[in-house]
C-alpha cells in the first residue's frame, strides 16, 4: 500500500453524481465520496469540493418540457436547486460547509482573486468545508467560468492544492467516447497534455451536464501547468476512493509539470482573457521573448479592440501575427493609439500623459510558450 502523497485536494464532483436521474437530488453517490471527504478530515488532510448539481436539483421544482432548457429558466433551477445541494452535502458532515459561490468575473479581478483565496484559506484554517459552484443565477456569458471543470482548476491554483479529483460517471479518459465506442481503451497516464490528448475528447449527452471530456482536459491542463497532479476517476464507484486514499491511480493521471509557472503568471494565462491585442515589431518581439524586458509604446506599430487600463491584452508580431504574450497593460487603448511607436521621454512631452516609463511591466508580462489561441 502506497501513502497518498498530497496534503491538500480539490475534490469536483459532476451533475451526474448528484442528481443520476437529471433531477433532484440523490445520495446514492455521495455516500462514498462524503466517506472520503471525513477520512481525509481525519488524517489531517484539507478538502475543497467544488460541486455541480444545482441546476440538475433545481429541475425538480420548476418545470420545462423543452429539450433544450432557455438559460434564463437553467438560472432560476440554479438558484432553487443550490439550497437543495447545499443541504444534500451538509447532512453527511459533522463540521460545517461553507456555501462560495463565484464567477470568472470574481477571478480575473486580481483584488477579488486575493480576496477569494483569503476566505478559502481561512476556511480550511476552520476545518471549514468549503463548497464551491459557480454563481450560476447571475452569471452572464461575459462573466462566467462555464464549466465547474475548469472552475475545479482554477480553485485548485487558487488554495494551491496538490492534487485534484475531477470525480464523473465514467473511469477516467478514454481512446474515444466509450458510449460511442464500447471496445475504447482507458489511458492511465497522461504525461504531456497536446492536441493529440485533446482530439479523443468527446462531449456529453447528460442533459444538465457541462464540457464532457474536453473541460476536464482543460482543467487538468490548467492545474498540471501549476504543479497539480490531476485525475480522472469513476465518482461511481466506491473503491475509486479506497485507491484514492491508499494513494493509487483508480483512472486517468494527469502528470503535474515539474517547472510550474509561479501563481501570478499562471492567473495571467489561465484565468485572465484578453480585451484587445497590441502589435509589435520584430525587435520587440526579441526582447520581450529573449531578454525579459518590459514592453514599452516604442515597439507597438498596432492597437486592435477596445480595452481599459488594467486590462489584459494579448501581444503579437505584427510581421508574422504570432502571439508572443499576454499581460496586464497600464495604458487604455484610446491612449495607446496617440503613444504607439513614441520613446517614452516624448510622450509626457507631447501628449501630456503621466509618464508610465512601461506599457506593460515585465511582472505583468506572460510569454507564450507556443501558439495562443
Ligand atoms: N475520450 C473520452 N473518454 C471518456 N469519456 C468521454 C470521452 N469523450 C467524451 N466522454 C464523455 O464525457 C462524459 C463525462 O462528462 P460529463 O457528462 O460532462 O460529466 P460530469 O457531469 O461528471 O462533468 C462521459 O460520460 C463520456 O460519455
Ligand atoms: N454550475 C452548474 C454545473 C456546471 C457543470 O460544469 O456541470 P458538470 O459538467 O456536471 O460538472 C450547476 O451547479 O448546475
Amino acid at each position: 500500500m502506497n501513502m497518498p502523497t498530497w496534503h491538500r485536494a480539490v475534490l469536483k464532483v459532476g451533475s451526474a453524481l448528484i442528481a443520476p436521474d437529471e433531477t433532484g437530488t440523490s445520495t446514492k453517490y455521495l455516500l462514498a465520496i462524503a466517506r472520503f471527504i471525513i477520512e481525509c478530515h481525519e488524517q489531517g488532510k484539507e478538502i475543497v469540493l467544488v460541486s455541480s448539481g444545482s441546476a440538475a436539483a433545481g429541475r425538480k421544482h420548476i418545470a420545462c418540457n423543452q429539450e433544450k432548457i432557455p438559460v434564463v429558466v437553467k438560472k432560476a433551477m440554479a438558484a432553487v436547486g443550490q439550497t437543495d445541494m447545499m443541504a444534500n452535502w451538509s447532512r453527511f458532515f459533522d463540521f460545517p460547509c461553507a456555501q462560495v459561490l463565484m464567477t470568472h468575473g470574481d477571478l480575473r479581478d486580481r483584488a477579488r482573486y486575493v480576496s477569494v483565496k483569503n476566505t478559502l484559506h481561512t476556511l480550511l484554517e476552520h476545518d471549514v468545508l468549503p463548497i464551491v459552484n459557480e454563481n450560476d443565477a447571475l452569471a452572464t456569458d461575459e462573466m462566467k467560468v462555464g464549466d465547474n471543470d475548469n472552475l475545479s482548476a482554477m480553485v485548485a491554483t487558487l488554495v494551491d492544492a496538490d492534487a485534484l479529483f475531477i470525480c464523473s460517471d465514467i473511469d477516467g479518459l478514454f481512446d474515444a467516447d466509450p458510449r460511442i465506442k464500447p471496445d475504447a481503451k482507458k489511458i492511465p497516464v497522461v504525461d504531456v497534455i497536446d492536441e493529440k490528448i485533446y482530439s479523443l475528447a468527446g462531449g456529453t449527452t447528460n442533459k444538465i451536464a457541462t464540457g464532457g471530456m474536453r473541460t476536464k482536459i482543460e482543467a487538468a491542463e490548467k492545474a498540471t501547468s501549476h504543479g497539480i497532479d490531476t485525475y480522472i476517476v469513476n465518482g461511481r464507484v466506491g473503491a475509486t476512493f479506497e485507491e484514492l486514499l491508499n494513494g493509487n491511480n483508480p483512472g486517468t493521471l494527469f502528470k503535474r509539470q515539474q517547472d510550474p509557472m509561479s501563481n501570478k503568471k499562471h492567473w495571467l494565462r489561465h484565468t485572465l482573457i484578453s480585451q484587445g491585442e497590441v502589435l509589435v515589431d520584430e525587435e520587440t518581439v526579441e526582447q520581450l521573448t529573449k531578454h525579459g524586458a518590459a514592453l514599452t509604446a516604442a515597439g507597438i506599430v498596432d492597437v486592435q479592440g477596445d480595452f481599459n487600463r488594467g486590462d489584459a491584452v494579448l501581444v503579437r508580431s505584427a510581421d508574422s501575427a504570432d502571439a508572443i504574450a499576454k499581460g496586464i497593460c497600464q495604458y487604455s487603448s484610446h491612449e495607446l493609439i496617440h503613444i504607439k511607436g513614441h520613446e517614452t521621454s516624448e510622450i509626457a512631452e507631447q501628449y501630456g500623459y503621466s509618464p508610465i516609463t512601461e506599457v506593460i511591466p515585465s511582472n505583468d508580462l506572460m510569454i507564450l510558450e507556443e501558439e495562443y489561441v
